[in-house]
């Protein structure tokens, strides 16, 4: 192997306002188009303009996020949002034109939660973010979450929710009842071992602690609680029970992460080629392990990512290996706060955000982040500063739970989202602290560790010429992810010849990807790219561009043509 790669830092001297290119084939604007490559082109992208005699470039043929596009037209490239943002999507936001409408608001990755719904209900959805995309230009990813076995109520058979009061006497058991047959003031929980780990005076959390019950007695399956904090259930919240201030980890905490139902809405998200698969309750390293061997083996050459949620006590023992083997992190606060004291959960958050980004991972901040948006359209103060700290953290994306799936202003809490992420990292890109954390080696071969030094030192170089913007061609994605990793002040564009990996950048933080088939020879994929770029206007002349690509290992300072 040694030789093969090729080291070249290619920069001619500066003269006073002349940048270093590289030499452009001419004439310039141009561009021949390879011929395998004008044929694909011709037959997805219309309309072909052509340049002059056997000579086209295409005004398409360069795939991007429609949205990203407009944002970069109308307010340049500097003043995109590099901070992606998911949506759960739920009964609110499940038809086409709503989910168009969260595409159009800047949804990065759309996300659907097998706890709720039927597999049916969930293929539609995912068919119509597949058709949102091949029809108006949009990238978005589709995440599958998956239910996890973790203790939950059922689903309070159909109604939105159930009032318990202060004082009231409700019945848990591990009965299942039909509807008609349900006693009043009575839920079944889904793990058949509940009510014999539960004692009495033990305390039952409802979603963390929303609703509290304490256990007076036992009867058989049911397990009789009075009501000591009030509340509304929701269908399959979540159960914990605590005993003298401890969380109780009987053998509920035997349970695997991956339940037969889990395997089955794992091969249905196979099946329907989603993007992402997130594992709830990950309590090792092992079982992403097995999962990406199952997804290969069931797909080979499949590039579904594991997302490992960071949701309970083990996965903190376990953080760093799970981390490592997983292909993004999401830091589910929801759940991980009913299985750790609330004010532990900022620093968990912070330390997860700092881990991923040393192990090169992206991470998701989940959970609660416009809670009060699910009834109201403008949220707290206090929602304003938790978002705008996550940004600041510098997290790739932020999660919308049930403010996009079930409340009532979708579209306005993603536009929160928007405004402040974009306020915030404008703040801090002026503050000017150039990140100089010292970002640890994670390549395992040479090879890999010179494109992670070229992709430190690319960033680098792009804050101090204050480049307008980074471009990268990658087949795998990964020298993308290692720019992203720095968080370089301007964005990064990156060329990829795969839709999935198209897809899948977009959840990492300030790319902007594109779908591209681009050949081994550098100088004419830049001749290419800058005619696309330039016919939509997404550049300029004069803008200053720092160049990388897996295909030749050189960092190239091109003001463009
Ligand atoms: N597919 C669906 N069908 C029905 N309701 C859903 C669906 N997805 C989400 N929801 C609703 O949105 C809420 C928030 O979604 P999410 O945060 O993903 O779930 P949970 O709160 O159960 O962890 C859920 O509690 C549920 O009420
Ligand atoms: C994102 C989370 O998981 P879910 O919504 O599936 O419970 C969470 O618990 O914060
Ligand atoms: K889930
Ligand atoms: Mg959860």
């Amino acid at each position: 192997m040694s030789g093969s790669f090729r080291f070249s830092i290619s920069l001619s001297p500066l003269h006073s306002n002349e940048f270093p290119r590289i030499p452009v084939t001419k004439p310039r604007i141009h561009v021949p188009v390879p011929k395998p490559m004008a044929v694909a082109l011709a037959k997805v992208v219309s309309p072909l303009r052509v340049a002059a005699p056997g000579v086209m470039v295409a005004a398409a043929g360069l795939e991007v996020d429609r949205v990203t596009e407009a944002e970069l037209k109308e307010n340049g490239f500097r003043s995109t949002r590099r901070t992606k943002i998911v949506c759960t999507i739920g009964p609110r936001t499940c038809e086409f034109e709503e989910i168009e409408a969260l595409a159009v608001g800047g949804m990065n990755v759309a996300r659907v939660n097998m706890c709720h719904g039927t597999r049916e209900w969930h293929r539609d959805v995912i068919r119509r973010v597949r058709q949102l995309n091949e029809e108006k230009g949009f990238a978005v990813a589709v995440m599958m979450d998956t239910e996890g076995s973790e203790i939950h109520m059922d689903d309070l058979n159909d109604a939105e929710s159930a009032k318990a009061e202060d004082g009231q006497i409700w019945t848990f058991t591990v009965r299942a009842f039909d509807q008609p047959s349900r006693p009043e003031r009575t839920i079944t929980v889904n793990y058949d071992g509940f009510a014999e780990d539960v004692k009495v005076d033990d305390e039952l959390l409802v979603d963390g602690g929303m609703v509290t019950f304490v256990v007076i007695e036992k009867i058989g399956p049911d397990v009789i609680c009075r009501c000591t904090d009030p509340g509304l259930l929701l269908p399959r919240a979540n159960l914990t029970f605590w005993r003298n201030g401890s969380l109780v980890r009987e053998r509920n905490a035997m349970l695997p992460t991956i339940s037969s139902k889990d395997w089955l809405d794992i091969d249905f998200g196979i099946e329907e080629g989603v993007d992402f698969i997130a594992v709830s309750f990950v309590k090792s390293a092992e079982v992403i392990k097995t999962l990406k061997s199952y997804i290969i083996d069931r797909s080979p050459g499949s590039q579904i990512g594991i997302i490992a949620k960071i949701e309970s006590i083990d996965s903190l023992k376990n953080l760093e290996e799970i981390i490592r083997a997983s292909d993004g992190t999401m830091v589910a606060r929801g759940d991980l706060g009913a299985q750790i004291p609330l004010e532990q959960v900022p620093l968990v958050q912070h330390e997860v955000i700092q881990l991923c980004r040393q192990l090169n991972k992206p991470v998701i901040v989940a959970s609660q982040l416009l809670e009060s948006m699910i009834e109201y359209p403008i949220p707290t103060r206090a929602e304003v500063a938790d978002v705008s700290e996550a940004v600041g953290q510098q997290a790739d994306a932020l999660m919308l739970s049930s403010e996009s799936a079930m409340g009532q202003y979708p579209e306005k809490a993603l536009a929160v989202l928007r405004s402040v992420s974009l306020r915030t990292e404008k703040c801090r890109r002026e503050e000017k602290h150039w990140d100089v954390t010292d970002l640890r080696i994670v390549s395992s071969s040479k090879l890999d560790e010179i494109s992670e030094e070229i992709c430190n030192t690319t960033s680098r170089m792009a804050n101090k010429l204050k480049a307008d913007a980074i471009l990268v061609y990658t087949k795998t994605g990964r020298t993308a992810s290692l720019l992203s990793r720095n968080r370089p002040d301007c964005p990064i564009f990156a060329f990829t010849p795969s839709t999935s990996i198209q897809r899948c950048l977009n959840l990492e933080w300030g790319l902007i990807p594109f779908r591209l088939d681009f050949s081994d020879d550098m100088e004419s994929n830049l001749n290419l790219t800058f005619s696309l770029l330039k016919a939509r206007a997404m550049i300029k002349s004069g803008d200053l561009i720092i160049v990388v690509s897996d295909v030749m290992q050189s960092i190239q300072a091109i003001k463009v043509p």
